[in-house]
């Protein structure tokens, strides 16, 4: 696993660093530069002129360490200077002296460049744009001459390397810089961060600008050596894939588990429907769904090796509502927020505390948790909510219910808050409700409380409905089949975004949830075969 650290951890983890090895920060500031280089280098073999824009702090100092490797390696260098370098001070300025030193080849191209004079100029000479703009030092919105230069940049048409983190993400959060409704960020195609990753790298815009994201450690082999906690942990599939429920040879469908998703209220069944067919599909021995009569022909059309069971009110569902039989409940896709709904709500979280089902709840479940947050959830039930179901479970006060009756709750945090603290809010949301919670989102934060872990990424085709039911139906089949709920939440949701990525392949839209549920059950079967 890969520890995330915040921008102020990773300064201090530097500074001990350096003071453990008696080496100087400017260390590292050269050894930042020169891996750069040969990363870059790798990436980019054929690139003979690298333009290196260049700002105010140690971002820029890298840069420049970069430059007079370059031009060491005999390549024509041509910089860009936001800040004159006569104006730099400490490391950065003696990165800028070094390079003033050597010695280069009288053939060689070395040109600088304010931001006048690179507006001016056609730059497409250059093989390789390396962005030394800004890194962690970044506050607020950027400056009006980092916007024009950045835009200049990322018209050009070439290889583009960021240093750290691409100019305009925030390195705490991923989110970046805008100015008139539109980002200003360096769209990076690979970028080079030094010393560990920071939290934002897993989040938010990170995962649209940073490009393929490759850390040089500078020789900081275990950065939690140095008292600094992690923010979370990223980790992937390759490392969770033995957290798959084991499928013996022999045994019958009891031994597989038995899964149920409840929800599907009058006129609402294709979410259920999808959720159901997820956890059949990924393998659980059995899959009932509960569901609006109205919609038990869908689901029986859809998926018939699902048992459907209908009900019309709430009273039918009473009689329905034995729950010692399974070993995992998906709630609330599709249920409602009629009172038939509530009392259902009512009735199996009531009915699931008494035993050692856990419960996966989602969508209108969260709404009616949000309504009655002191109703206490099943142990180690989890919740899947966005960051608009994330912010009604975090501003959700029990006296709504019991003061003042069923009214929306006051908000006081938005979804901005809840994009801009991911990490602290899928933590705060663990503790308030004693379960899982797994904040989706581009990067998805998965958190008991204690620990945040980010999976998955971003990518525009999973920007559809559905996705969502078929998440929920996958934790509520592996919790089914046998999986801690903890270890099915992390597994379901690398499965979800991996099987989402092989079956978009190229397109950005118009995959269906269908299609990414078909796609989670060939990854599973895939798993299978590498773990025995
Ligand atoms: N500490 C080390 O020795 C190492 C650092 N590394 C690199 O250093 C950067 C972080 O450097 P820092 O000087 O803290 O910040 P920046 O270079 O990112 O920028 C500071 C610079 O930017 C100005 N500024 C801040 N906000 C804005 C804004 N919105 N618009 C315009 N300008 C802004 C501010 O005034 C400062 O002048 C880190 O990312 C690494 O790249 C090395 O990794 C190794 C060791
Ligand atoms: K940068």
């Amino acid at each position: 696993m890969q520890p995330l650290f915040s921008v102020d951890s990773i300064k201090k983890i530097e500074r001990n660093f350096a003071k453990q090895e008696g080496i100087e920060l400017y260390e590292l500031m050269q050894r930042a530069g020169a891996s750069a280089f040969e990363q870059a280098r790798r990436l980019w073999p054929q690139a003979g002129h690298w333009l290196i824009a260049t700002g105010a702090g140690n971002n820029a100092g890298d840069g420049l360490v970069v430059a007079r490797h370059a031009l060491l390696a005999g390549f024509d260098v041509t910089l860009v200077a936001i800040k004159p370098y006569r104006e730099f001070r400490g490391d950065p300025e003696k990165a800028w002296q070094e390079l003033l030193s050597i010695k280069k080849d009288s053939h060689q191209r070395f040109d600088i460049l304010g931001l006048e004079q690179a507006l001016d100029t056609d730059l497409s000479s250059a093989d390789l744009v390396v962005d030394a703009l800004l890194g962690t030092g970044v506050k607020g919105a950027l400056k009006d001459e980092y916007c024009q230069i950045l835009e200049r940049l990322n018209q050009l048409s070439r290889p583009k390397l960021a240093l750290d983190i691409p100019t305009g993400i925030y390195a705490d959060s991923g989110l970046c810089s805008t100015k008139n409704g539109k980002d200003t960020v360096f769209q990076a195609d690979a970028t080079v961060s030094f010393v560990a990753l920071k939290t934002g790298q897993r989040l938010n815009q990170a995962l649209q600008y940073q490009g393929e994201l490759i850390l040089e450690t500078l020789g900081v082999r275990h950065a939690l050596s140095f008292g600094e906690e992690p923010e979370a942990y990223g980790c992937n599939l390759q490392q969770l894939k033995e957290k798959l429920p084991t499928r013996h040879d022999v045994g019958s469908k009891f031994d597989c588990g038995h899964a149920l998703l409840i929800g599907g209220g009058a006129h609402l069944g294709g979410a259920v429907i999808l959720a159901a067919s997820a956890a059949l599909k990924s393998g659980a021995g059995m899959v009932s769904g509960w569901i609006h009569h109205s919609q038990q022909a869908a689901g029986l059309s859809v998926c018939p090796e699902i048992m459907w069971r209908g009900y019309n009110s709430h009273s039918d569902f009473q009689e329905l509502a034995d729950l010692s039989r399974y070993q995992a409940v998906g709630f609330g896709p599709g249920l409602g927020r009629d009172s038939t709904a509530e009392q259902i709500f009512l009735d199996v979280i009531t009915k699931l505390q008494a035993t050692d089902i856990p419960c996966v709840l989602d969508a209108d479940g969260l709404y009616w948790l949000a309504k009655y947050t002191s109703v206490p959830l099943p142990v180690q039930s989890v919740l899947t909510p966005h960051a608009g179901e994330a912010c009604r479970l975090l501003n959700a006060q029990e006296e709504d219910v019991f003061s003042t009756g069923r009214i929306e709750p006051q908000l006081s945090v938005d979804t901005a808050y809840v994009t801009q603290n991911r990490i602290k809010v899928a933590q705060t949301l663990a503790k308030k409700y004693s379960a899982i919670c797994v904040l989706k989102g581009a990067g998805t934060v998965i958190s008991d409380g204690e620990q945040a872990l980010v999976l998955a990424g971003a990518h525009p085709a999973m920007m559809t409905a559905g996705l969502g039911d078929a998440l929920t139906g996958l934790i509520t089949s592996f919790i089914a089949q046998g999986a801690k709920p903890w270890d099915a939440a992390l597994l379901a949701t690398e499965i979800h975004y991996e099987a989402a990525l092989s079956v978009a392949a190229n397109r950005r839209r118009g995959v269906t949830a269908s299609e990414v549920i078909e796609g989670c059950s060939i990854l599973v079967n895939q798993l299978d075969q590498v773990i025995n």
